[in-house]
């Protein structure tokens, strides 16, 4: 059994542990962690990773099974420019831009909104912008069970703009396509309606 009693005081207990370290963090880069525009830095800051990883304690299959809903549509359903904001892995600095989703339904549709709900519960864990493609790909190609789906991903990384390479310009973009989207005619007609202002 777990030693929290409820989930209230076990993230209180969680926010404490991490605050004691951004805590170390302040003190270790040379900052006085008593200056009074630092005193509430480290709670902030654990408030803020929590927020930023609470896709850890989401499933994202069950958002999409709470709203399936029978239905003959067979033609493509296209979400685009979904915005979001991840952490790269490699130095939890964000990565953010945006996410084209789109599936060809096989007797289910999925309340529109569900995909941006699971782009965020994975975009809000710790990511390489590679897995984050698939794993929404994955999950609604095994969820929604559609005829196709494909996502493809556009982003920018803080950790290649800030520090390291420093290019301010460079855009990253990672694509997945399973079932009807593996076709080249499907795709094509995907990634056009995405480059256009007009679907
Ligand atoms: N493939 C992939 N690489 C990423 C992603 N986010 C960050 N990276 C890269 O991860 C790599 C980590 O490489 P390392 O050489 O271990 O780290 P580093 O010394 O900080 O590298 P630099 O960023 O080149 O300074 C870097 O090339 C980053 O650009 C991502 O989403 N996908
Ligand atoms: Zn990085």
């Amino acid at each position: 059994m777990s030693p929290y009693r409820n989930l209230e005081e076990y993230n209180m207990e969680i926010t404490d542990e991490i605050k004691e370290k951004f805590s170390s963090v302040i003190d270790e880069i040379g900052e006085d962690k008593n200056r009074e525009g630092l005193l509430k830095t480290p709670e902030r800051a654990a408030k803020a990773m929590l927020f930023l990883t609470q896709g850890y304690k989401q499933s994202a299959e069950e958002i999409l099974q709470g709203a399936m809903f029978r239905e003959n549509y067979d033609d493509m359903v296209i979400i685009k420019d979904i915005e979001l904001y991840s952490l790269c892995e490699h130095h939890m600095l964000p990565f953010f831009g945006k996410a084209h989703v789109a599936y060809i339904p096989d007797g289910h549709i999925v309340g529109l909104s569900k995909i941006p709900r699971i782009v965020d519960v994975f975009a809000r864990r710790l990511q390489v912008q590679e897995r984050l493609t698939h794993d929404i790909l994955e999950c609604i190609n095994n969820t929604l069970k559609p005829k196709g789906v494909a996502v493809v991903i556009e982003a920018s990384h803080m950790c290649m703009m800030m520090r390291g390479v420093q290019k301010q310009n460079s855009v990253t973009t990672t694509s997945g396509f399973r079932g009807q989207f593996e076709k080249i005619e499907t795709r094509n007609e995907f990634l056009k309606l995405i480059s256009s202002d007009l679907s």
